[in-house]
């Protein structure tokens, strides 16, 4: 991550009782866990559990009757409670923040299922459990998974929430690797390095996120007990959960498991699509009827020549929806090879769907952060003692006169920090630039000689810092966005609803979510080239940098300021275009949950903090 800054720059849900006919339970209390009167439950041993499986997709069924026949909306509301019959929905991913994140993914598995849940729908997230979560407890459900010609045992870990199910798998491969660097360390070693069993463990990932609405009797609020059971929709993440859809189709539904379940496939970055040698296809543990949706030829030499899996293409081909986090960006994706990354074709035949990401407003508050000394609104009167803080944080001279300019995002050549860079001798002069990141080490490096080159006027971290980007977020005028591409991009929301004005390269998301001249400047479209810097993109920079800093201190500019915050960025939007979606999937005893509040008090009372 980064954040700039200029002329200052720093660059740095009615209830659902006894849904699963389970009844040798034993009620483990305050976390509304029970125990499953199964020991174990393999993939390999399905028969009885199929017959309790049908027992339970029969109670569901008679369920769903029974409240559409006698729920009135009183019972089904209390209070402020958001507790319509809803959908069961299961969103599984590598990251789920706050718990564990590397970059804005977490950040979506950490806000949009609180908002469904808001919207009246039974919600679960599995991820997995890198760390000792202090607020998550062992549910004592071991679950036996067949992956790469093995047998392994994962357990479930468990906590309720925000109305949330958060559901971690734990096994070694996650906890044992990751402990202590959630941040840093999920996908490899380091960055741009690949643990060599990732393959491994996202078939862990995805098998088990399979077994858990099924094996786990949740408990955890009034309007929603017992397993989540077979009438479930999931929702798919990146190209470490593509496999769920091609288990679902190979191991599941030919067993009358799951049979009317459905699954959205999300792509929130096309740049990661988990190719692999074609050989691997065997440690899947998938049929081969399978493996044409997986078979992928490219130019590259990387990580064999040749004849290839690839995850994320099977992912899109075998769900029944596919969903990007932008309407441009979903246009991006269809409109030729290099922005569609070589599946452009692919998601073509199938089609796509542009959700724009919202932000977790809780986290994102001026008026609450717990990571500012002091707190603002929108009359944005104490916006520059914040600034003032940052500075002095960062080491660059204190002065609130100075214009800053914060960058922010993990420093891979999609983020475009190598441009910025550049670019900043363009217009530094008397100005004064900080920069804060994390990423590929020469990009760090480069990063970190921003005060050897700039001194007192440029700062780079290299660093997953959480609380310096709320600094950065809070401190700064201007948030620079010089991305090659961006799915969604949250830095931008985040921003705006600080009261700093984003400077935006015009793709993805950034063009959906920052008007020109109104919340935002736009620098136009830059080279998706990653190898190189493209001078124009570099002098796009310059010129936009000097014309924002321009606007400094002119009503235009507190203008653009109010029109940023008075906005609603929030995941209330976007999570009710996400249930109209995931409605129009048809899964059985599915409804639209009740329209309340984005988070419902109960949910407030428990925000996460692992
Ligand atoms: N060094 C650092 N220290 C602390 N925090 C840091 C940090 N670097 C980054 N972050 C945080 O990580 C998040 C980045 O989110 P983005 O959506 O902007 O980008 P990312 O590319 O990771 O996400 C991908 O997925 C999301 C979600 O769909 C899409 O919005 C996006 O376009 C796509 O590339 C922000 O919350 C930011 O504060
Ligand atoms: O939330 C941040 C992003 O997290 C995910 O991206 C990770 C990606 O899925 C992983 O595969 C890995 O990417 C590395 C890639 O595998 C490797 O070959 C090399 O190109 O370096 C890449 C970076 O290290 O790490 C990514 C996180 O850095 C998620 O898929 C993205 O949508 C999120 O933006």
């Amino acid at each position: 991550m980064a954040t700039v800054a200029s002329s200052h720059f720093v660059s740095k849900n009615s209830h659902v009782n006894g849904a699963s006919g389970l009844d040798t339970r034993t009620n483990l209390g305050q976390m509304g866990m029970w125990n499953q009167p199964m020991t174990h439950n393999g993939l390999r041993s399905l028969s009885n559990l199929d017959m309790l499986r049908m027992k339970i997709r029969s109670k569901a069924v008679a369920r769903q009757a029974m409240r559409k026949s006698e729920k009135t909306e009183s019972d089904r509301c209390v209070g402020n409670i958001v507790c319509g019959n809803g959908m069961n929905l299961v969103f599984v991913g590598a990251e789920v923040g706050p718990w564990s994140k590397t970059g804005g993914l977490g950040d979506v598995l950490g806000g949009l299922p609180p908002a469904m849940a808001a919207n009246g729908h039974r919600v679960m997230t599995v991820s997995p459990r890198y760390d000792q979560y202090k607020d998550a407890w062992d549910t004592g459900v071991p679950v036996e998974i067949e992956v790469g010609g093995r047998v392994e045992t994962v357990r479930f870990f468990h906590c309720y929430k925000r109305g949330v199910d958060r559901v971690f798998v734990d096994h070694p491969s996650f906890l044992e690797r990751v402990w202590g660097k959630t941040g840093s360390k999920i996908y490899g070693p380091s960055a741009g390095e690949d643990y060599k069993d990732n393959q491994f463990r996202f078939s862990l990932l995805c098998q088990a996120a399979l077994e858990a609405p099924r094996v786990l009797n949740l408990n955890s609020n009034k309007y929603f007990s017992g397993p989540y059971g077979d009438e479930v929709v999931f929702v798919a993440n990146d190209w470490h959960t593509a496999l769920l859809p091609c288990y679902l189709k190979a191991i599941y539904k030919p067993k009358g498991i799951y049979e009317n379940a459905k699954v959205v496939f999300c792509i929130h970055n096309i740049a990661y699509q988990g190719r692999f040698p074609i050989s691997d296809f065997s440690v899947l543990n998938l049929p081969e009827n399978l493996k044409g949706s997986f078979d992928f030829i490219d130019g590259y030499n990387k990580p064999v020549k040749g004849r290839k899996i690839n995850w994320m293409k099977a992912g899109i081909l075998e769900s029944d929806r596919v969903v990007t986090v932008s309407p441009f960006y979903a246009q991006e994706l269809v409109s030729g090879e290099d922005k569609g990354v070589e599946l452009d074709n692919i998601i073509r035949k199938t089609g796509i769907t542009g959700i724009v990401n919202g932000m977790d407003i809780q986290e994102w508050n001026p008026a609450t952060d717990k990571y500012l000394d002091t707190k603002y609104d929108n009359t944005t009167v104490a916006k520059p003692l914040v600034k003032e803080a940052l500075q002095a944080e960062v080491g660059l001279p204190v002065d609130r006169n100075i214009p800053v300019i914060g960058f922010i995002g993990r420093l891979e050549e999609q983020k475009g920090s190598d441009i910025l860079v550049e670019a900043i001798s363009k217009f530094v002069g008397e100005e004064d630039v900080q920069i804060i990141g994390t990423g590929k080490k020469y990009m760090e490096t480069q990063i970190e000689q921003l005060e050897v080159k700039y001194p007192g006027k440029a700062v780079g971290v290299a660093k997953f810092n959480v609380s310096l980007a709320h600094m950065i977020i809070g401190g700064s005028d201007f948030m620079l966005v010089p991305s090659r591409f961006e799915p969604c991009g949250l830095i931008q929301l985040h921003a705006m609803r600080y009261g700093t004005v984003p400077i935006v390269a015009s793709t993805g998301g950034l063009v959906d979510t920052v008007k020109e001249g109104f919340t935002g400047f736009q620098m136009g479209a830059f080279n998706v080239e990653c190898d190189e810097v493209d001078p124009a993109d570099v002098t796009a920079i310059a010129t936009t940098v000097k014309r924002a800093i321009a606007t400094y201190g002119t009503p235009a500019l507190n203008e653009m300021i109010q029109n940023c915050m008075a906005q609603d960025l929030s995941w209330k939007g976007p999570s009710k275009q996400w249930e109209k979606l995931l409605l129009s999937l048809e899964v059985g005893g599915n409804e639209q949950g009740l329209e309340g509040e984005e988070i419902a008090p109960l949910a407030k009372e428990n925000i996460a903090t692992p």
